[in-house]
């Protein structure tokens, strides 16, 4: 190793005695401490002089790389255009609606049956109650083992889509205290469908300069008949909830884009701080005691990302594409769930847009010409 000043080198050896830890250079100065020394001159290390014979060559080596680099980047593109097309093809065949069923285990609190009321397969389900059975046939069934990680693997290739500049929506329906929320949102040991989903579309954007992608992120809840806005500052949801509605409004652009207007939009740049505005949303969201579930969702809660395309990368498709994952309040049996006043009035809401949605999505499985969308809302 050299170290030279203007004048000198100072030749350091690079073999150490025997014994001696090579990382410490025991008895030698650091670099760092010569530097600070007032009794030694000022150093620098010197990599950049190349002998004026080995210039031209190196030039030649660096234009060749260049031009290698350039050769796989053109080939890098044309292998992501055939797998945006290859995974295309493969959602066509699943269907652009898939419906996964996931069933909970039993907790602590509950009595567990000796004759289990439900039976897996890898494709369908069936549910004993007394005096029949049904079965359902779904795209995939998760048993009560499933892990947050089986769910998501299943979940993960629709993010390709929305980064290949789709629209796409995941939501968690079903019965109050089936583990909704536990998928989507999970645990601090046990992250959800949202906060994977984050991880994995920063880490699959991360890799590729050129392909600059731009994520924002919005959170909104859909609570007795008013939209909420999940990440306002404070000052301005307290304003909301003392004239009791927050009127954000709907608007449909004359592309059909659907846009809610002054609902908060944050820019994110990496994991850490879209999570951060995720926890902050989550803490926002409405829940109350039931008794089918200490920390029951009041609300239908939505976390919308939206994905700036880089230039060139979507042709003739939106230079933006937007992500929606969707925590629904549960559907509820009165009865079962002991609500009274406030909470019940928050089931009857819940239940009343859930069967306006089951409306939107056997409309769109039909391609029928409206879809009543607005229907969600007048309901709830
Ligand atoms: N797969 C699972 N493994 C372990 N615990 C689970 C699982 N699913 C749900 N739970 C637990 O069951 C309870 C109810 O789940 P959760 O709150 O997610 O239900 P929900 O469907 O969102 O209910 P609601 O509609 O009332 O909000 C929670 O204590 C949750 O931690």
């Amino acid at each position: 190793m050299f170290i030279s000043t203007e004048e000198e080198q100072i030749s350091l050896p690079m073999e150490t005695p025997l014994g001696m830890n090579p990382d410490s250079f025991e008895g030698l100065p650091l670099v760092s401490e010569l530097l600070e020394s007032p009794t030694t001159p000022a150093v620098y290390t010197d990599v950049n002089v190349v002998p004026e014979h080995e210039k031209k060559a190196l030039e030649q080596t660096i234009l060749n790389l260049e031009g290698e680099i350039e050769g796989l980047r053109l080939r890098q593109r044309s292998l992501d255009e055939k797998r945006r097309e290859t995974l295309n093809k493969i959602l066509d065949l699943k269907g652009s609606i898939r419906v996964f069923c996931r069933v909970r285990p039993f907790l602590s609190t509950e009595k567990r049956r000796i004759r289990e009321p439900i039976s897996t397969g890898s494709e369908k389900i069936m549910v004993r109650s007394v005096g029949s059975r049904k079965e359902f046939g779904l795209d995939k069934v998760f048993p009560q083992e499933a892990s947050q990680e089986d769910v998501f693997v299943e979940v993960e290739p629709t993010l390709r889509s929305a980064l290949d500049g789709h629209n796409v929506c995941i939501l968690a329906y079903g019965q109050t205290g089936t583990g909704k929320t536990f998928t989507m949102e999970g645990t601090n040991d046990q992250p959800g469908i949202v906060l994977r989903a984050l991880e994995e579309l920063f880490r699959q954007t991360s890799g590729d300069s050129s392909a600059s992608f731009t994520f924002s992120m919005s959170m909104l809840e859909v609570y007795m008949g008013s939209l909420r806005d999940l990440l306002a500052p404070r000052s301005s949801t307290k304003a909301c909830e003392a004239v009791s509605k927050c009127c954000l409004n709907i608007q449909t652009d004359p592309n059909g884009s659907v846009e809610i207007e002054r609902l908060t939009e944050v820019g994110v740049s990496d994991f850490t701080q879209a999570s951060r505005w995720y926890s902050k949303g989550r803490r926002a969201r409405s829940t109350s005691w039931t008794n089918v579930n200490e920390e029951s969702s009041r609300s239908h809660c939505l976390t919308r990302i939206t994905i700036g395309q880089p230039r060139g990368a979507t042709e003739g498709k939106a230079e933006v594409s937007k992500l929606w994952m969707v925590d629904l309040g549960g559907s509820e049996r009165c009865l079962k769930t002991g609500a009274t006043g406030q909470t019940l009035d928050e089931g009857r809401a819940i239940n009343l847009s859930l069967s306006a949605l089951g409306d939107v999505i056997a409309a769109l499985k039909r391609k029928r010409g409206h879809i009543p969308y607005r229907q969600v809302l007048c309901w709830v």
